[in-house]
């Protein structure tokens, strides 16, 4: 779990404001004061973002390469991986933004940026309000420490006192719903869990932190489906009271149920953003296509393996008949 301290980022924004209306007083033009409104209704704006990885080229060095590389002094190259290419986009509070695309498209990196896991390679990224992370593997958790412990901790890390904690506790516990999987599981080491159970304390400890922006990656894919159902009903109930939720998942019909706003990442670009069943229809669309591309590649390197295969066939035909005739006999 990890929050964003949301004080300093809204601070940098009201800093240029107050530095704006300094500088222009009296009366501004109104595209600038509706502008301005916008501006204070937006949960996160994100300009031009570059999110890159530096990793060796050798992923898996032997002591022989990296004796050589050392005789000859010889440094090993960093790869940049370029994660997140450039991508603009501002989310209003109260919005569900469902985040898509392939495998490697940027999504996870995105949101990483977003929970200030990551910093921004170039670029900027404002989220306004208290963030409560969701990632796939509950990041944040002591394996060794109980469920119920990880919860007292995550409490005691957001500054809850005692009766908060204890009242939280309860609540968190209760939706969770452990039990009805495993008697007595809450009070055992969360390295025991199965990745539904390790999901479900993940996100009853993410929503009841009361947060302002919910980051939700793919925590719900090990959750069975009565889970998702609850868990889709609290994120509503969190959107309802003008909570922001930026939900990445390959789960296109949970995204368009529940989002209201969408982004679609390829190789790190945003391709497109707006209503999620327009961009999820072009997404899917775009995959039915793409399939299609590498039916028709494959096909044709079927078609043009099958007729190396009838071409080397005749020639050893006609070795073989031209053989016959030199020598007079079978071969
Ligand atoms: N820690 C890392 N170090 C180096 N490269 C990374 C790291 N994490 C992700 N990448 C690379 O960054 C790119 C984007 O990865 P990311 O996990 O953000 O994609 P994703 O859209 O979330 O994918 P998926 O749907 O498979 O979870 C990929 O090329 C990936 O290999």
């Amino acid at each position: 779990m990890s929050s964003l301290s949301a004080s300093e980022t809204v601070e940098t924004v009201e800093t240029a404001a107050a530095a704006e209306a300094t500088a222009a007083p009296a009366a501004q033009p109104a595209a600038k004061l509706v502008e301005k409104q916008m501006e204070k209704r937006l949960a996160i704006k994100v300009e031009d973002l570059h999110l890159y990885y530096r990793t060796k080229a050798e992923a898996n060095p032997t002591l022989k390469a990296a004796l050589i590389r050392k005789a000859k002094r010889q440094k090993v190259e960093a790869k940049v991986i370029k994660a997140v290419n450039g991508v603009s986009f501002e989310v209003p509070h109260g919005t569900v933004l469902g985040v898509i695309g392939h495998n490697g498209a940027g999504k996870s990196t995105l949101l990483r940026a977003l929970s200030g896991i990551l910093p921004p390679t170039q670029g900027r990224v404002e989220v306004r309000g208290r963030v409560s992370t969701l990632l796939a593997l509950g990041v944040g958790f002591n394996q060794n420490l109980t469920g119920r412990e990880n919860i007292v901790l995550g409490g005691l890390a957001q500054g809850w006192s005692k009766d908060q904690i204890r009242e939280k506790e309860n609540a968190i516990i209760d939706f969770a719903d452990l039990d009805t999987l495993s008697e007595g599981a809450i009070d055992r080491a969360m390295k025991t869990y199965s990745s539904g159970m390790y999901a479900r304390v993940a996100f009853a400890v993410g929503v009841h932190m009361d947060p302002d922006i919910l980051l939700v990656d793919e925590a719900l894919s090990a959750g069975d489906a009565r889970f998702k159902e609850r868990a889709t009903e609290k994120m509503l109930e969190l959107c309802e009271n003008a909570r922001t939720i930026v939900l990445v998942s390959h789960g296109l019909e949970t995204v368009r149920h529940m989002s209201n706003r969408c982004i679609w990442l390829d190789h790190g670009n945003l391709v497109q953003s707006g209503d999620p069943d327009e961009v999820i229809d072009a997404y899917i669309e775009k995959q039915r296509k793409d399939r299609e591309d590498a039916d028709r590649k494959k096909a044709a390197a079927e078609a043009k393996e099958a007729q190396e295969d009838q071409a080397l066939a005749a020639k050893a035909e006609k070795t073989k008949e031209a053989l016959q005739k030199a020598i007079g006999e079978d071969v």
